[in-house]
This record gives C-alpha cells, structure tokens and sequence, in this order.
C-alpha cells in the first residue's frame, strides 16, 4: 500500500509554507495600503459635519465626489463607512465580488424594534437565504403576469376612488398596494380603510418609521440603557415605542398568516403566497420554515407598502409640475387604446412613452436615495485600497441617478431620456433604485408591473393639476419630501379631474367591468 506519512508531511509543509507567505505577503500589503480617500474625521463626531445636510446624507455623499472620488472612506459618529458614487465600483464589488459585500449592517436596535425578520436587513447567512427561497418562485420574472388579473382590479378600485373623492388623493395610493399585496399574499381581501390587517401594518410601519430616522437611531444607538429603563419611568419614550412595536409586529406577522393557516384546515384551499410556499417547503411538518414563511410574507406585505406608495407619490408630483409630459402621455394612450376601454397589460409594447415616465420617476426621485446598506463579511483590497471587514457598505444611488454624464440635466423630469429618436426604449431600464449583487429587490418585478399599470390607467381616466386659490389662480407646487431612509414627497394640493366619456360611476363600471365582484358604492370607505 501507498505510504502517505513522508510525502503527505511533504505536501502539507509546502502548503503551509504558502499559505504563510501568502498571509504575511496580505499582512504587509494591508499596511502599507490605505483606506480610501475621504474627509478630514475629528474625534466623537467624525465626518459627519463635512456632510451638510445630515437628514439627507446622500446629498453630502454626492458633494464629496467631487474632492474623494466614487469611493470613499468616512467615519460617521463612530460608525466607519464605505460610499460608493458610481455604478461601475457597485457593480464590480456588490455583483463581482457578492461574497464579500451581501452582508448587512447589524444594530442595537433591530430587537427591540421587531426588525429582525425583516430580510433586507439580515445578515448574509441561511435565514436569509431561506428567505430567498421562499420568495423566488412567487416573484421571479416569469411569475409575475399570474398576478395581473389582481393588480388591474386594484388599480381600478382605486380608479372607483378618484372619481368618488378626488381629494383624499394619498389614501387612495395607500390603499392600492395593499388591495393586491394581501389577496397575492394571504388570499385576504380588505374589507374596509379600518380594515383590521391594514391598520396594523399601517401602525407598525409608522412605529417603524419613527424608530428609524437618523436622530433616533443614533441616540439609541449612543445610548443603549434608554431600551433598559421601565415603561412608566417619565422619558422612557424608546422604551414604550419598542414595547408598541413588537406587540404590532407580533399581529402582522400572525393574524393574516393565521387567516389562511384557518382557511386551509376549513378546507378550503387558498392560492397565495403563504399557502403555496408551506405546500411547496413543507411548512406544515417542519416550524422553522413555517416561521421563515410568515416572515417573508409579512416582509412582502411591508415592502410592497412603502415603496409603491413612494413611486406614485413621485409621479403625481411630476405630472403636476410637467403637464406637457402627462399632455404627451395622455395622447400616447388615446392614439393606442381609444376611449372606450382601459389600458392592459397588452398594450404595454405600444407604450414606450408610458415606460419612459416610470423608469424617469424611479430616477428622478429614487425612494431609497442611498439603497438599504450592506457590509462586507471579510476585509477586501480594492483598486489599491483596503476595505475593512464588517465596514457599511453605502451604494449612493441618488448620486448614480443624477450622475450628470450620464443623465444631463439631472434635477429635469425628462423621460424622452430613456427614448431613442425613433420613440424606441433605451435599454436603460433603470434598475438602480432596486440595490444590488444578491441583495437585490425580490419585489422588483411586481413593482415594475404594479407602477406601470397604475401610473397608465390613473393617465387613461385622469389629469393631475396644480389646485386653484379663490381667484382662480394655479396655488404653485412646492416640493417637500419626507426624511428616513425611504423618501417621499408630501402631500400637496392638486385638482384630479376624469378625463374619460361622461366621467360618471355608471360609466367607469362599464369600462372596468368592477361591478359584479366589487361592491362600488363602499369603495371610498375602504
Ligand atoms: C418601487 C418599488 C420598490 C423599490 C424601489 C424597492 C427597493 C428595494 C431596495 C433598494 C432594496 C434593498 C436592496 C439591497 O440591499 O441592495 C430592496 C430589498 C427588498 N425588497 Fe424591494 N423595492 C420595491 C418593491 C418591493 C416589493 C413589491 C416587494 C415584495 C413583494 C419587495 C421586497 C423586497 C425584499 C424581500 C427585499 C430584501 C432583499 C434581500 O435583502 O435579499 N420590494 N427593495
């Protein structure tokens, strides 16, 4: 027989020898390499006062560009962080160097606050990706013209609302995501704006918000025994909001999840989400994926919320200040559908202009303006710099969408960017505001779907413009936008007027053929 003993100590010597070397050759290379450029950080507060503006960080991220370059090294408070200013640096380290920078940043305040179930902010490890596999089938590309028949009835419930109450414009966008996200997810219809699922989810992302913002992450964050003091201590603030918190994240998780877990031993046999993943995974005989499936879907039902609901803010707040844009439009769909039928899923092709505006809206205004960070799950040498392990790693996406090289006049609301002279698309579809590498949106395909049928039937049936004073004059739109790391413009006035054949119920039924499975007379309620 073979005798390993001499040769195998052979081997092993010289693989140790180069492994050494190798690791001394890394030791000395990481010390004489310097981190990125950045700004001058003093001590406590770093960089944080080179930033300008510290509720919009990004702005501060894209003025350093110009002194530091598209990747920079900064110290925020005690926080080390990595900005990267340009898609060719993003994509070379999120998509090809993933293993490395798929890890998100962890906090203190992620238990108390009921984030940890939340897959965007969860370490790269086999949680998330269980996660990933429960959401891939549902959502992937292919999947996504199963759901159409459910987003063109949400879309026109909410088309029902316009008419009905054309004011209330921002409860009726809060109302549409949920209308489809529920049925896809739970098999569960919401009966009315009071709607107990809704209202939950709707008070958990409120708490959620709150807890999140930059000034109340970093005092937590600085101060970790205000989560220690009781309730009824005066102050404890943080304290009652995390105990409000994880009592609404307990409800959203299980009373719609509970819902179909009821129908199914009623029975019944729900198509949704839930059910098809514990059929699919075996949620039923193993708890630990039965619990994986109710996260992932009151992830679904969150995400889809805040994000959808951002985007159509951005484009009601376009349209009214570019009526020759919603002008255009208006004459794209008239010219391609006529008056006596509502936009498909179909006439999709023959829209590119229609295209233009949402891939423009997501640019222009990106809801997440500096993406979801991640973090890097070992140290790395880049371009000659050494990136530290476990650094946040911020993607500065609203430096990307602005970038003026390659978007000119970057602040303009310009779609025909996105056209070539013949009308044609660009193939810049502009997936930048839906992150990167493996950490990618797993929403992105509903949401394409979701906005587009939703910004070309609201552009179809109605015309969005600046409201009058009582002189008659146009009252000017200015825009505020909201803070937090997804951003939104506030509610502004607007008039919303039908523009369709006779603008009455009666003929907005005929046309969404609604009636026969929705009650129309309760819409404004819901
Ligand atoms: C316009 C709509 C949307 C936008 C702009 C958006 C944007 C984003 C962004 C920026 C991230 C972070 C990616 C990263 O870490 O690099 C993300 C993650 C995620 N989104 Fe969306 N999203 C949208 C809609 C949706 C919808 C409709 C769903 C679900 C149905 C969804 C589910 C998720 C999930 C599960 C993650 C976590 C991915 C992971 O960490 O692996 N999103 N999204």
């Amino acid at each position: 027989m073979f005798d390993a003993g001499p040769g195998l100590y052979l081997v092993t010597s010289a693989f140790m020898l180069v492994g050494l070397s190798w690791s001394q050759k890394y030791w000395n290379n990481r010390s004489h390499l310097p981190l990125p450029p950045g700004p001058p950080s003093f001590p406590i507060v770093g960089s944080i006062l080179s930033l300008g503006d510290p509720i919009r960080p990004w702005l501060g991220f894209s003025a350093w560009r110009s002194a530091y370059g598209d990747i920079i090294y900064a110290r925020l408070l005690n926080k080390p962080v990595l900005v990267i200013n340009s898609v060719e640096v993003a994509r070379d380290l999120f998509d090809g160097r993933s293993t490395i920078y798929s890890d998100k940043p962890q906090s203190i305040i992620y238990e108390p606050f009921a984030l940890g179930f939340n897959t965007a902010l969860m370490p790269y490890g086999d949680r998330w990706r269980l996660h990933r596999r429960i959401f891939h089938q549902p959502f992937r590309q292919a999947a996504i013209s199963t759901y159409h028949t459910e987003l063109l009835r949400s879309v026109h419930m909410m088309l029902f609302r316009f008419l009905q109450d054309p004011t209330s414009y921002t409860s009726h966008l809060e109302m549409f995501p949920v209308s489809f996200i529920l049925p896809i997810i739970y098999d569960y219809e919401p009966t009315a704006k009071d709607d107990r699922v809704v209202h939950i989810m709707g008070r958990y992302l409120e708490l959620i918000v709150a807890a999140l913002g930059p000034g109340a992450t970093m005092i937590i964050e600085s101060f970790p025994f205000l989560l220690q003091l009781p309730v009824w201590f005066p102050g404890a603030t943080f304290k009652r909001a995390s105990v409000e918190c994880l009592q609404a994240c307990h409800d959203v998780m299980e009373i719609p999840f509970q819902h179909v877990k009821e129908r199914i031993s009623n029975g019944h046999l729900p198509t949704c989400f839930v059910a098809d993943a514990m059929n699919r995974m075996n949620g039923f005989e193993n708890e630990d994926i039965e619990t994986a499936i109710k996260e992932a879907a009151a992830m679904a039902f969150g995400a889809a919320n805040e994000t959808i609901i951002g985007t159509l803010r951005v484009f009601l707040l376009a349209m009214v200040l570019h009526p020759e844009v919603q002008a255009k439009a208006q004459a794209d769909i008239d010219r391609v559908i006529g008056k006596d039928r509502l936009p498909d899923f179909d006439d999709r092709e023959a829209l590119p202009y229609l295209d233009a505006i949402m891939r423009e809206t997501l640019r222009w205004r990106p809801v997440f303006p500096m993406g979801v960070p991640h973090a890097t799950t070992t140290s790395d040498i880049y371009k000659g710099y050494y990136i530290p392990k476990g650094i946040t790693v911020i993607a500065n996406t609203w430096e990307m969408t602005h970038d003026e090289k390659k978007y000119p006049s970057p602040h303009e609301f310009k779609p025909e960017r996105f056209l070539y002279e013949d009308g044609s698309l660009t193939s810049d579809t502009m997936p930048l505001g839906f992150g990167w590498g493996r950490r990618i949106c797993v929403g992105r395909h509903l949401a394409d779907a979701a906005v587009w049928i939703a910004i070309t039937s609201f552009l179809a049936t109605f015309s969005i413009h600046k409201a009058l004073d009582e002189d008659g004059k146009e009252i000017p739109v200015i825009p505020k936008f909201s803070t937090g790391i997804a951003v939104h413009p506030e509610t502004f006035p607007c008039r919303i007027v039908p523009r369709f054949r006779d603008a009455s119920v009666a003929r907005l039924t005929q046309l969404t053929g609604l009636s026969s499975s929705v009650d129309i007379s309760t819409l404004t309620q819901i």
